[in-house]
């Protein structure tokens, strides 16, 4: 089997070469070599970019097409349908355009509007497997279309752990008993058509709190990353890919050696741009020491233990306005 693997241009993207294109075909079909090459290319992108498309993913497009299907469905619904699950404590349900403005640090953003998006969150897996989608009487391919999507980005989170710890040069088995219960949400999020005041965004600059997140985006674009240099660059929607990048935890566990990339998204289109991110986070109760490896004599170890749930409480606080204040 060939080992050379390459990162391709993104054709769209109007600064090109800015987020690698990954093939994981051969890594995920448990080839040993394309392991290595793919991690070392993910390495790089996490060290760099923070953002890597991904192709060769496995999850069929028929069941990606079904859950933007379902979750265009869900958002042309009457308000006073979609308001029978509103958001909780638990950040479950549906936040309506106006209940959120990402604030993760004043310098991402300092203005206080609401985002213009309106969003339905389906969190954890129940202890008895169950994935929590309710069953919407009005549209009945919403939870087995949302649930199959769920179950299919959980997979492949697993999936690419190995690549993860590879990337950081660790045992591919490293993350395992980090994910066995895995604090996971499946964000189905509207942007519908708006005209923007200057600092208002469809969703404001921020850090996901993820390990990693899965992102499949609708054909419309609208997300756009902060280099390192500070520069804002778009990103394209690619079909056939997903885009995955480091979340916020996966940062401080591994002392900043990956970066977790500041975003926003806005749709200044005509047409309604949707995105299904899936946040795929470590065990509640996992207490995330600093990777081996990770602590350097440049890059001393720089921050304390914490478990995924603690670190969880303060993003939450900090992030989302309905749960300003409450305790975890
Ligand atoms: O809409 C997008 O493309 C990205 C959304 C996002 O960054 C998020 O939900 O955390
Ligand atoms: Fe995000």
């Amino acid at each position: 089997m060939a080992r050379h693997q390459t990162t391709e241009r993104c054709p769209m993207n109007p600064d090109p070469g800015i987020i690698p294109v990954l093939d994981v075909t051969r890594a995920l079909a448990g080839d040993p070599a394309a392991a290595e090459d793919t991690a070392s290319l993910l390495r790089a992108a996490s060290e760099e970019t923070g953002f890597v498309f991904i192709r060769g993913h496995g999850i069929p497009a028929s069941k990606i097409a079904a859950g933007f299907a379902a979750a265009e469905a869900f958002h042309s619904l009457p308000a006073a349908i979609k308001n029978h699950w509103p958001i909780n404590d638990a950040m479950e349900g549906y936040l309506a355009q106006g209940g959120a403005t990402f604030t993760t640090s004043p310098d991402l953003s300092a203005e206080n509007r609401s985002d213009r998006n309106a969003a339905f969150f389906i969190g954890d897996i129940r202890p008895d497997g169950t994935i929590p989608c309710p069953d919407i009487a009005e549209l009945p391919d919403f939870r087995p279309a949302i649930s199959a999507l769920y179950q299919a980005f959980l997979t492949l989170s697993h999936a690419l752990l190995p690549l993860y710890a590879r990337a950081l040069r660790l045992p591919s088995d490293t993350f395992e008993p980090a994910f066995r219960h895995p604090m996971t949400t499946l964000r189905l999020t509207h942007y519908p058509p708006a005209q923007y005041q200057p600092d208002e965004y469809g969703i404001a600059p921020h850090v996901d709190s993820s390990f990693i997140t899965l992102l499949a985006q609708n054909p419309v674009p609208g997300l756009q990353l902060r280099l390192r240099d500070g520069r804002w660059t778009d990103a394209p929607s690619l079909p056939d890919t997903l885009l995955i990048n480091t979340g916020d935890m996966l940062r401080r566990w591994s002392n900043d050696r990956f970066i977790a990339t500041p975003h926003r998204a806005s749709n200044a289109s005509e047409k309604d741009r949707h995105a299904i991110p899936f946040f795929f986070h470590p065990d509640k109760e996992y207490r995330m020491t600093c990777l081996p490896g990770c602590e350097t004599p440049e890059r001393p170890e720089g921050y304390p233990p914490l478990t995924a749930a603690e670190y969880m409480t303060w993003f939450n606080r900090n992030n989302y306005r309905h749960m300003a204040g409450k305790s975890a």
